[in-house]
């Protein structure tokens, strides 16, 4: 069974919010949208907001869904819902003690992402 992700691009002018993933999580290593699974009862936007106030501190305020995607990696099947996160409230950080970073989305090609990134990546770089 896939596990639901939601992830947010948090974007302001230029510029993308990305976070790295610790070495003992699952794709540790590999830099990320901020997000997490969509639990129980929720739906994905719910998750979202959810989980961008746990690990970045903010109040999504306008979110819309970006793309969806399904990927098998060799020990779990995922189906990420990537949202474009263009109002927050807050000053994003790293709450739960991760580094973040804000990149201009030009350079985006140059952060290893988990393979399922990868075609996000490519729309954010044209967008
Ligand atoms: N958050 C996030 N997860 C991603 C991205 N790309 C990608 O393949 N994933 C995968 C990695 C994980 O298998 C899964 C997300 O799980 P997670 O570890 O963030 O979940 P969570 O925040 O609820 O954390 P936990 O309960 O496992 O501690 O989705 C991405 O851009 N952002
Ligand atoms: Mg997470």
């Amino acid at each position: 069974m896939a596990i639901r992700v939601a992830a947010g691009i948090i974007t302001r002018e230029d510029q993308v919010f990305i976070a790295l993933r610790s070495d003992d999580k699952h794709q540790g290593g590999c830099w990320e949208f901020p997000g997490g699974k969509v639990e129980e009862g929720e739906d994905p936007a719910e998750a979202l907001a959810r989980e961008l106030m746990e690990e970045c501190g903010i109040t999504t305020d306008k979110s819309e869904l970006f793309k969806f995607i399904r990927h098998d990696y060799i020990d779990k099947s995922v189906e990420l819902y990537f949202y474009l996160v263009s109002e927050f409230s807050g000053e994003p950080h790293g709450k739960e003690g991760q580094k973040v970073t804000w990149v201009n989305r030009s350079d985006l090609s140059t952060y290893t992402f988990p393979e399922a990134n990868v075609p996000i990546v490519e729309a954010l770089l044209k967008v």
